[in-house]
């Protein structure tokens, strides 16, 4: 009998050894294991809705994105990409916009060549004034419905993305520019401007994965405050709290700091790296990617209830104000 019961407990324990070494051991054979393996956890491309081809052939390439919303370089000797948002005034997430960096998020996914990607915009002020609330008030059916599962391939996209990404925050980020931003591995914002979720302020609400996103960076209770009450943070309170991770004293060191964050990726296994950030973030893509549908439905009945519109209603009224003073 005790034989037999350590053989079962013997067996049982190298099998259960062999299952934990298994990834470790997968990633040192070859890429195509890597392959079958990042497969088996449900964490490759089938994440990424309809990749896109490979972008432009490389020179120090201006890569284009088809707009002049997007602007994408890439920097041949680092591998370093450097996407830029470029909607003024206030860099407003529309479609269009939406529709142009995950043009340029998948691009940088196909090129081989990549090594880190660099979110900033080319506003003086402004990271990204959040969802453009047009595409919100009085919607029309078709539009706000591709406007939403964009977003959610952005999404999708950014903070699945295999290789390392910093959010170089060089002007104020509320809401869904703030998501953005949280989207990415690092953080370095520029100082006396604010960033955070203020849905509530609109008398809106963060879906899930807003939230998940934020909580990925901050604790619990204190994202339970924030997103509750829809604080917004100061550059400083923003550090202090964690929400970013550096301070820069303007774009130029913002994007000195982002390329010195990224190089430190140079000696790291890049699939070692990949695998560890997908098995990271792999509930929340998964998540997302199950309940696509679901939650494209709960958003379009929820923007389409009468309150709703007359919070946003109330909201454009008072920034339209602001402007008058
Ligand atoms: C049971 C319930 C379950 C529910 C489940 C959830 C269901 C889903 C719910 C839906 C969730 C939707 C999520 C939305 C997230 C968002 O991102 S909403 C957008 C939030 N954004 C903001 O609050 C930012 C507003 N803007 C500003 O605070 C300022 O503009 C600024 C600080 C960014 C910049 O200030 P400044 O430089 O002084 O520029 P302004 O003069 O304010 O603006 C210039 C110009 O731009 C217009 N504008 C600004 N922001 C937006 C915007 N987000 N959308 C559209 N337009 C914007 C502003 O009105 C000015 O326009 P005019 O020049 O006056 O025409």
């Amino acid at each position: 009998m005790l034989p037999t019961m350590m053989f079962v407990i013997d067996t049982a324990g190298l099998v259960l050894r062999l299952f934990l070494l298994l990834p470790i051991y997968r990633i040192k054979v070859n890429f195509l294991d890597f392959v079958r393996y990042a497969k088996m956890m449900n964490i490759t491309r089938q994440l990424r809705p309809s990749l896109a081809k490979a972008l432009m052939p490389t020179a120090m390439r201006a890569m284009s994105a088809d707009s002049k919303l997007v602007e994408l370089t890439m920097n041949e000797k680092t591998g370093i990409a450097t996407v830029t948002m470029n909607r003024p005034p206030v860099n407003s997430l529309n479609l269009e916009l939406l529709q142009g960096l995950l043009k340029a998020f998948e691009g940088l996914e196909d090129d081989r060549k990549c090594r880190g990607m660099i979110l900033t915009s080319s506003s003086p002020t402004v990271f990204s004034a959040g969802l453009d609330i047009m595409e919100m008030y009085k919607p029309k059916p078709d539009r706000v419905k591709e406007f939403w599962t964009t977003l959610q391939d952005v999404w999708l996209a950014l903070y699945g993305s295999s290789f390392p990404t910093v959010a170089a925050i060089n002007g104020h980020s509320p809401a869904g520019g703030c998501l953005l931003s949280l989207c990415c591995e690092y953080r370095i914002m520029c100082p006396n401007y604010s960033i955070g979720l203020n849905e509530t302020k609109l008398g809106i609400v963060a879906p899930k994965w807003f939230m998940s996103s934020m909580l990925g960076a901050i604790p619990y209770r204190e994202a339970e405050l924030a997103l509750t009450s829809g604080r917004m943070f100061s550059t400083d309170e923003a550090l202090k709290i964690g929400l970013i991770d550096e301070v820069a004293s303007d774009k130029a060191d913002a994007i000195a700091k982002s390329e010195k964050f990224l190089s430190q990726f140079a000696k790291i296994h890049p699939i070692a790296r990949k695998l560890t950030k997908l098995n990271l973030r792999h509930s929340a893509l998964e998540w997302m990617q199950e309940n696509k549908e679901l939650d494209l439905n709960i958003f379009i009945s929820f923007v389409g209830q009468p309150i709703v519109q007359k919070s946003l209603e109330k909201y454009l009224e008072g920034l339209k104000a602001k402007q008058a003073k």
